[in-house]
């Protein structure tokens, strides 16, 4: 694996970014500023967005004493694919917004690494051209267009290049009231396009929030899984969901797995935080499929948290945006793989030799009042 070289000669080791929020300050300072605003911003107050960082911080971990664990074994089995660490990249758009390497050089560094990468709809390279560029698991996420061959189109297509599952989006009708971008009056660049849309499907995909409600299926219910297996022959994950009904009609419609997502705060400004939602999906979903949890993970320990409460693995979105922005497919290796080592190290702090060990005992349930934080 090759050192990131973010840093120029004479600047000391302790420089380099150690942390997520090392990786979020690089990139607020590389980004145009509308940019920064579309990818860390959230829907109206940014309560949800704010809360999902705070829940995991206000989580306390219970250590264990001379826990006598060498090295632990991090990999779990997630839909029959062994992942080195319960970690993904979750479906982020346009990721040459912020890095000419783009979703391939993403590809790339998830693969360095063995850990899965889920291709947004809205990828700024061809679906094809990033799957050309992966070693490890691909799942593509899917968004119901009013046409619908576009949508089976993507379902084929990701089929056809080995993607491995598809990820169903469930919680964006339309894209959520997000104040920084109408004040920003805020546009995808002209260089950078929809890249697996047709010309007609992509039409005003420069502005997300009028593109989506114009693009978008409102119309779509849960049978669109049935018709997404049947079109592709791939398992059907639903993303967006944070309750135990929504829980049930997932299962119901025959989905292989869950995500608990309130996407990234994007959307119901409002909604719990993923960390408070994920105990009542694990409940009701009783071991039939697994979950996984995306929104505020940042570290390890959080990573490790996640776990104690549930889910299989996790996912990152804005965490390998900042990366790819700091030093390209270089900064997403190094963002892996330091959250793969603090949640290694956090395993032997708290005694588990392997993931399935993990239980609820390990965390002290959150408690509000939760930290403020601030999103820039
Ligand atoms: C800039 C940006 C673009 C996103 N694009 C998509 C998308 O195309 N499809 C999707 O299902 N989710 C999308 N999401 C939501 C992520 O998949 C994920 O739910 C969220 O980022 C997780 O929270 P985190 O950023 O705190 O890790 C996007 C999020 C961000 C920040
Ligand atoms: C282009 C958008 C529809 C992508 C998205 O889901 C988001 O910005 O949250």
């Amino acid at each position: 694996m090759t050192a990131p070289a973010l840093r120029p000669p004479g600047v000391p080791a302790a420089a380099q970014p150690l942390t997520v929020a090392d990786f979020a300050a690089l990139a607020r300072e590389r980004l145009p500023a509308d940019v920064w605003d579309f990818i860390a911003g959230g829907a109206g107050r940014e309560r949800t967005l704010a809360a999902n960082e705070a829940v995991f911080e206000a989580a306390r971990l219970r250590p264990r004493a001379l826990p006598g664990i060498e090295e632990p074994g991090t990999s779990v089995e997630v839909l029959g694919s062994r992942w080195p660490a319960p970690l993904g990249i979750a479906p982020v758009a346009y990721h040459e917004l912020v890095h000419p390497d783009g979703e391939s050089g993403t590809a790339r560094a998830a693969g360095d690494l063995g850990l899965p990468l889920v291709v947004s709809t809205f990828s700024s390279r061809r679906l094809e051209e990033v799957a050309a560029a992966a070693t490890a698991p691909l799942w593509l996420q899917v968004y119901c267009f009013r046409d619908t061959a576009t949508t089976l189109d993507l379902a084929r297509r990701a089929r056809a290049s080995g993607y491995q599952a598809l990820v169903l989006t469930t919680d964006t009708p339309f894209t959520g009231r997000r104040l920084r971008d109408l004040r920003n009056d805020f546009r995808i660049p002209g260089h950078i396009a929809a890249a697996n849309l047709s010309e007609t499907a992509a039409a005003g995909a420069a502005t997300p929030g009028a593109h989506s409600r114009h693009a978008f299926d409102r119309s779509t219910g849960w049978s669109v899984v049935a018709r997404l297996r049947a079109e592709s022959g791939l398992p059907v994950l639903a993303k967006g969901v944070l309750t135990a009904r929504d829980a049930e009609a997932a299962l119901a419609a025959g989905v292989a797995g869950i995500v608990v997502s309130n996407h990234g705060g994007r959307q119901l400004d409002g909604a719990p935080a993923t960390l408070e939602a994920l105990p009542e999906v694990v409940a009701a979903v009783r071991g039939r499929c697994p979950v996984l949890l995306d929104g505020g993970v940042r570290t390890g320990a959080d990573v490790l948290v996640a776990l104690a409460l549930g889910a299989r693995a996790v996912l990152v979105g804005r965490p390998a945006l900042y990366a790819l922005a700091a030093d390209g497919a270089a900064g997403v290796r190094r963002m892996l793989s330091l959250l793969t080592e603090e949640f290694a190290e956090t395993m032997v702090l708290t005694g588990h030799a392997t993931p399935d060990a993990i239980g609820p005992d390990t965390v002290l349930p959150p408690v509000p009042p939760y930290p403020a934080r601030s999103h820039g």
